[in-house]
């Protein structure tokens, strides 16, 4: 299937994407660490940048924290694209969220379904229409029904692909035949946002991935996804069954605790979480750093 392609007026999201961690020291974040991180990855390649996600434990973080998370990304990021993850139930503060948000130089913003309360097909699309509206870029919409307990319709995201701002999904919907539909109609660019599926989704279309696995292994993700965006499928095959171990690593306990320990084993940031997140179990730690290490040999 050919890779879907932006029209000349439309931005475009395809390429590498790396959900951010944040990085903390001692309880706060930790700016310093978080510059480091953005200007080290956008010197291995990356597209752009994703913070406040889960994998950057936005629930985690007040709303002056986020603004400061998104400013110091902003000011490492040496140009490259932000786009900033939203996520809540409640309508009134997402849209003027949104709108405070955009604000800021953003490529885009990445909105979760409502979490918790579960909403009609015709309540989601209240929701992202009023979010849509409220910014003034962007919108990615995000599909993660085992984290908000909501799965977003096939024929919900092809009413959303109307709207002029809603641009993209970051997929983790788990159900490939609507991921097809959406590629198929070609509107929204589609990006998987599971790390497992980077090498399917985009073999059959999508145009890249937003992944927490890109905080470690950098280099050789962005490789990887340029080889598929270029369809050298035998190349990005070699390079998948090389990563592939890592990505089920990396999500064997919740994200983002094992990709911490690689980010923490580098020297990069403490490996410290926000609970309820927890570090990675000890058992995990090893394996993870081995097969790191692995990795990183010629
Ligand atoms: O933070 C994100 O955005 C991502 N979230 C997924 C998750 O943990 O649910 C994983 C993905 O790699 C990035």
């Amino acid at each position: 299937m050919p890779q879907q392609q932006p029209s000349p007026d439309t931005p475009d999201f395809s390429g590498f994407w790396v959900a951010l961690v944040t990085p903390f020291r001692d309880g706060a974040v930790d700016h310093t660490a978080l510059a480091s991180l953005v200007r080290r990855l956008a010197d291995d390649g990356v597209t752009g940048f994703v913070p406040c996600g889960s994998t950057g434990e936005a629930a985690a973080l007040d709303e002056t924290e986020q603004l400061a998370v998104l400013d110091t990304v902003l000011g490492a990021a040496g140009g490259l694209p932000v786009v900033m993850g939203i996520s809540g139930y409640h309508l009134g503060k997402a849209t003027a969220w949104a709108r405070r948000l955009s604000e800021r130089p953003l490529a885009g913003l990445l909105v979760a379904a409502p979490h918790y309360v579960r909403p009609s097909q015709a309540g989601l699309l209240e929701w992202f229409h009023a979010i849509a509206d409220a910014s003034s870029v962007p919108v990615l919409v995000y599909d993660i029904p085992y984290r908000t307990g909501v799965s977003i319709a096939r024929e919900t995201l092809l009413a959303l692909a109307e709207h002029p701002r809603i641009r993209g999904i970051k997929d983790c919907g788990g159900d490939m035949a609507k991921t097809r539909a959406v590629i198929a109609d070609g509107r929204l660019q589609v990006l998987t946002g599971e790390d497992h599926q980077i090498f399917g989704t985009m073999a059959e279309g999508g145009v890249g991935a937003i992944a927490a696995s890109g905080n470690v292994q950098t280099r050789r993700f962005v490789q990887l996804v340029k080889l598929l965006a270029a369809n050298r499928l035998a190349e990005a095959r070699a390079e998948w069954q090389a990563l592939q171990p890592l990505v089920e690593l990396l999500f064997a306990e919740p994200n983002p605790g094992p990709v911490k320990v690689l980010l923490a084993h580098a020297g990069e940031m403490r490996d410290e979480l926000r609970s309820p997140m927890t570090r990675a179990s000890d058992n995990l730690r090893e394996r993870l750093v081995a097969l790191d290490a692995r990795l990183n040999r010629p």
